[in-house]
């Protein structure tokens, strides 16, 4: 029997509907990333009421034989909820575009900015190895970042700088947005004496909490090139160092968006490591780890589909991994740590505070 016999034609039709929606899903992402390059949400933000595809334009200097792409690219965009439209004024037709919550996330100078996570998120260095995915499963390439560049997502960093220097800002702009819960989880950082930041990049993290905390002594330690030209400040001291080797001492340890790049064995030898580094404390001391945990039953449906996407991210760049809390704590107790709290979600993010 033919398919349309046996679906019929309408289910049939909503089948294609399905692939071509996902075809293309792509020109989300870069429509997005087109209207952060070009600044629409500042120039929204600035113009102070909705905003015509005429006065865009005009902003954008985009000649009038083009203003109907932009238009199309707009409409995209608020189709997708990174901007809405408005009138103009109150009794007049005319509408305009203004922003919303995740286009306000995306103005430069907002505290939680993440503006400057887009662009190297959507570099060509992390999405041309989608190219290899395929030829990976096949290849002797542990990951299709590898396939692709014919060299490890590590080696690349190592011959980048400017990209890695890129990345660490994205992932700087995600740490401002996560420091929001520091105040919000007293229960967690109150009464630490002493925290050291495992891989904490340039400090942002580290930094909110020892605002928060200004009686806590706090430490990044991260590779030597990614603290090399940073200020020290009396709170905040930065080690250049190796996490697989050691680890300074401290009654907690903090290690956010880490473990994600790591394979199981890599993780449990860093987590050897940060167990070995709060060994002497009085208290006992503890690590706290800000991560994603899966948990695509339970999640909301965007959640769930991001924390998935993340995994993959993660597996096609550096075979690292989002876990779910199962396998959280099969890496805990492999690490020779005796029980852990999964307590405070934040967006992405879960708090889980692991005991030896
Ligand atoms: C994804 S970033 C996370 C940065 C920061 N924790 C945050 O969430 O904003 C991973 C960090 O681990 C650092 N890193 C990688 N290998 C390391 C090593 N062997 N020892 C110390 N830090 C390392 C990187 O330089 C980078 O800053
Ligand atoms: O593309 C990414 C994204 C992340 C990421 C996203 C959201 C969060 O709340 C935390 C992290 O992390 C990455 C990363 O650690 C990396 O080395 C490369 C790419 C990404």
């Amino acid at each position: 029997m033919e398919l349309d016999q046996e679906l019929g034609t309408n289910e049939l039709f909503q089948a294609q509907c399905h692939i071509y929606k996902h075809m293309y899903h792509y020109m989300e992402s870069m429509s997005l990333k087109c209207a952060v390059q070009l600044g629409i949400p500042d120039i929204i933000h600035k113009h102070n009421q909705p905003i015509t595809l005429t006065d865009l334009a005009s902003h954008l200097q985009v000649p009038p034989i083009k203003a109907n792409c932009l238009q199309r690219v707009m409409r995209v965009l608020v189709h997708s909820g990174f901007f809405a439209t408005a009138k103009v004024h109150e009794n007049k037709e005319e509408e305009g575009y203004v922003l919303t919550t995740s286009s306000s996330l995306l103005l430069k100078d907002s505290p939680t900015s993440l503006s400057a996570a887009v662009l190297p998120f959507l570099d060509p260095a992390l999405i041309t190895p989608w190219f290899s995915l395929a030829d990976c499963f096949h290849g002797n390439e542990l990951t299709a970042f590898e396939t692709y560049h014919g060299m490890n997502f590590w080696e690349y960093g190592k011959q980048n700088h400017e990209f890695i220097n890129f990345l660490n800002e994205a992932m700087a702009c995600d740490s401002q947005l996560v420091s929001l819960v520091v105040k919000d989880h007293k229960e967690i950082f109150e009464g630490v004496a002493s925290l050291v930041d495992v891989g904490g990049g340039t400090g942002t993290l580290a930094s909110a909490i020892a605002d928060a905390y200004p009686h806590m002594e706090c430490t990044v330690l991260d590779l030597p090139q990614v603290v090399a030209d940073i200020q020290e400040s009396k709170s905040l001291k930065f080690v250049g160092g190796d996490m697989f080797e050691s680890v300074p001492s401290a009654e907690a340890v903090l290690i956010k968006s880490v473990l994600h790049n790591w394979s199981d064995e890599a993780c449990i030898k860093i987590l050897n490591r940060c167990r070995e580094a709060i060994a002497g404390s009085e208290k006992g001391g503890k690590v706290i780890i800000v991560e994603m945990v899966i948990n695509d039953k339970k999640d909301e449906s965007n959640l769930a589909e991001t924390k998935l996407f993340a995994d993959l991210q993660m597996m096609i760049i550096c075979n690292g991994r989002e876990r779910n809390e199962q396998e959280w704590a099969r890496l805990f107790s492999q690490a020779g740590f005796s029980s852990y709290k999964m307590t405070a979600t934040c967006g992405l993010n879960s708090i889980i505070e692991v005991y030896p």
